[in-house]
């Protein structure tokens, strides 16, 4: 990580691989902004660069553009001693891994992340995937890039949404392990400014929590589903709003408000909780809850968590800041709980 870094791409690659060829997969936003500088970039480092991009959004995150890329590497005459770039947010980056991971039975590729999300979380950890009508990241790999490029100053040409977006997975971080980055979020005024100036500080400490998480855990068996605090209701949310309608930490923030609602009403996290992470959530501009609460439908989108096993499911809990327990229970208490 470091500010201005996208400019030395070229040689940041060099440095990692040998590949002549390669694809730089992105979106029609981050393109339009990034993708001929980075091309530029890896020319002038030597290598023989094609650009794939799709229309910008959570809505392109399914099958048939993992299609259309597979389509277009084919065409390019990519192999398997080629590599591809991945150029641009979350959506990128999953969707990148999942063709990389996929085309060929796999390829190596890099992650350049462009917005909050993909710097504090998404290029981090291997996870890659697409997602289907029936669920969120439905349908995906764990496969680690050879590498992860993070220059802050790209967040300058986020949109607000998006900036503020990102901050839903950081305040996750530092509610599930990392009690430091949580008095560093009390500390900051909300601000766009302020965020973008405090940037390189609240990367690292969320890549931190991260790794360490992913380190002990990589294939998702046990503590790395701490990083999914939020996210069974805050999925549910997004696939039923329509993919795009409500961003992905927007759900998760209004995700971990209301699972922490129903676990302090129970008596299993500290009294004081909930109202901690609304403030929070409010202060960096995201939702607390959805005007369409569908009870029956949301409760239909989370019966096809990753998380369930049969009847049961594994929620996460965070008993008190900077901790986090996964907590299981009946799926048949699930509708309850949204109620
Ligand atoms: N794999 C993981 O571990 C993981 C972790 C968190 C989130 N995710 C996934 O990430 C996705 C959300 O990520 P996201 O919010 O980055 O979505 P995104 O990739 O759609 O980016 C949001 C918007 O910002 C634009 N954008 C990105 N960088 C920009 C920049 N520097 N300047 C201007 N515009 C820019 C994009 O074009 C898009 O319009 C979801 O699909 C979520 O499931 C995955
Ligand atoms: O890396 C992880 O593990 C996470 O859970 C991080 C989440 O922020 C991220 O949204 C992830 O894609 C969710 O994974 P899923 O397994 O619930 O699809
Ligand atoms: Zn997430």
């Amino acid at each position: 990580m470091a500010r201005g870094y996208l400019s030395q791409a070229g040689e940041w690659v060099a440095s990692l691989w040998q590949q002549q060829k390669i694809v730089i997969i992105t979106d029609s936003h981050v393109g339009s902004l990034y993708a001929d500088g980075v091309k530029a970039s890896l020319e002038g480092a030597g290598f023989d660069v094609a650009v794939f991009t799709f229309p910008e959004g959570e809505a392109s995150k399914t099958l048939a553009t993992v299609e259309t890329a597979y389509q277009f590497l084919a065409e390019t005459g990519l192999t398997r001693s080629d590599g591809i770039v991945a150029l641009g947010g979350g959506v990128v980056g999953d969707l990148a891994g999942f063709v990389a991971s996929t085309y060929m039975r796999g390829i190596h590729f890099l992650q350049i992340a462009t917005s909050l999300t993909a710097q504090v979380d998404s290029s981090v950890g291997g996870k890659t995937g697409v997602n289907t009508a029936y669920a969120k990241n439905m349908v995906g790999t764990f496969t680690q890039p050879d590498g992860v490029l993070i220059d802050p100053d790209c967040l300058a040409t986020l949109g607000e949404r998006e900036l503020y977006e990102g901050m839903g997975e950081v305040i996750k971080c530092g509610l599930i392990a990392d009690i430091e980055l949580w008095e560093i979020l009390q500390g900051l005024t909300g601000e766009v400014d302020n965020l973008l100036a405090n940037a390189e500080s609240l990367i690292y400490h969320a890549c931190d929590v991260k790794r360490k998480v992913v380190v002990e855990d990589e294939l998702d068996n046990g503590t790395r589903l701490y990083l999914n605090f939020g996210h069974t209701i805050g999925h549910a949310i997004e696939a039923t709003a329509g993919y795009g309608t409500v961003m992905h930490g927007e759900g998760v923030a209004i995700g971990m408000i209301q699972i922490t609602k129903v676990a302090e009403e129970k008596g299993l996290v500290a009294p004081g909780l909930t109202q901690a992470i609304r403030d929070m959530v409010v202060k960096f501009h995201l939702p607390t809850t959805v005007a369409d609460w569908d009870v029956a439908r949301l409760t239909k989108a989370m019966t096809m968590d990753k998380k369930a096993r049969g009847a049961l499911i594994k929620t996460v809990l965070v008993p008190k800041i900077g901790q986090a327990m996964i907590n299981e229970v009946d799926m048949s208490a699930i509708s309850d709980w949204l109620a």
